[in-house]
């Protein structure tokens, strides 16, 4: 593996969970590693509390020093365009700041969410592709514009751990949100959960259609209460629209579809999922985040059980 972008820099997905699961065991039985001399770069253009401490955390377990750099508030402002004439508020290419980066770091991490306003550049991964086109050092993705994998493999490690059945009805569910977010969280879920056996289904409001050929195999089912009915996982999450003449748009911002412990009382007793950060009472009520089946916390622990995984597997620990 060359760089962990998106799903399809693993091959073994179920493979990933299971060593990801013995690896957290042996460092809460052994330890943290001893000093690899290895070293890795966290670059952030948005905010982050879980990607952040995780991917620290991670590191220190495994004897790697990390960095964290603030781009947008402390570094130069980047330029990504191809024959660009600088005069203007760009300081610094893509290019240099790469090229500088890889000779510093065994790896660089990137997190850069979409616009939300320009659909090509963010499914074409304008800002991440740059990222791996001029570092010379493996690239991780901490959330791009259309994916965000260290969630997904945090999240099916979670799936795996509460499963009560070898095939479990996992529902991801739009919720309602004041701002336009992206799609990357539900993409992702979906890209992964695609390959793991599950009864997937997708439920959300008309006009919040996601990419045909990521939703996959997932059932979409617009009534959210026939989607909830008998799951075993709810996974909420708020995503702005895709479709081309509303993209990155809030098209609806319907309260009814809000997780209530009445909503929960229609499933088998599910586990309620979110990646956080969650607005209270927006997304999910407080009585379904604060209930005995929520796994929030546990889930955002697993942040770091994935974080490890990866950074063992790109950094070649030992
Ligand atoms: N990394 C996890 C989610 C990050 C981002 N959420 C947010 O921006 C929430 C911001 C707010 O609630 O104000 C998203 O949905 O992709
Ligand atoms: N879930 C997640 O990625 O959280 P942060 O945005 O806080 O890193």
């Amino acid at each position: 593996m060359t760089n962990f972008c998106s799903i399809k820099d693993v091959e073994d997905p179920a493979g990933w969970i299971k060593e990801a699961i013995e690896l957290k065991e042996k460092i809460e039985k052994d330890g943290p590693f001893a000093r690899s001399g290895k070293s890795i770069c966290l670059l952030f253009f948005n905010p982050s509390l879980r990607t952040r401490l995780s991917m620290q955390k991670a590191a220190y377990n495994l004897g790697i020093e990390s960095f964290v750099f603030n781009l947008n508030s402390e570094g130069w402002q980047l330029e990504f365009g191809d024959g660009v004439v600088m005069n203007g508020n760009t300081s610094e290419h893509i290019i240099e700041a790469a090229g500088v980066m890889s000779s510093y770091f065994d790896a660089i991490a990137v997190r850069a969410f979409a616009t939300l306003t320009h659909k090509q550049d963010d499914y074409q991964e304008k800002i991440l592709s740059q990222f791996v086109k001029y570092c010379s050092v493996p690239v991780i993705n901490m959330e791009s514009a259309t994916s965000h994998p260290l969630q997904s493999f945090a999240d099916m490690i979670t799936i795996e751990q509460f499963k009560k059945v070898a095939k479990p009805k996992v529902v991801l569910s739009w919720a309602p949100h004041p701002k336009a977010l992206p799609q990357a969280v539900a993409n992702s879920f979906l890209h992964w959960s695609n390959r793991m056996d599950y009864e997937l289904v997708l439920t959300h409001p008309k006009g919040y259609e996601l990419d045909p050929a990521i939703v996959g195999n997932a059932r979409v089912e617009y009534d959210q209460n026939k989607a909830f009915s008998g799951a075993d996982f709810i996974y909420a999450k708020n995503w702005s629209a895709f479709n081309d003449e509303v993209y990155g748009q809030v098209v609806s911002k319907d309260e009814s579809w809000t997780i209530t412990p009445e909503k929960m009382a229609l499933t088998n007793q599910a586990k309620f999922m979110h990646c956080l950060p969650i607005r209270r009472n927006v997304i999910a009520m407080d009585a379904v985040l604060d209930g005995p089946d929520s796994i929030v916390i546990t889930q955002a622990g697993h942040r770091i059980t994935s974080a490890q995984m990866v950074l063992k597997q790109l950094l070649n620990i030992k």
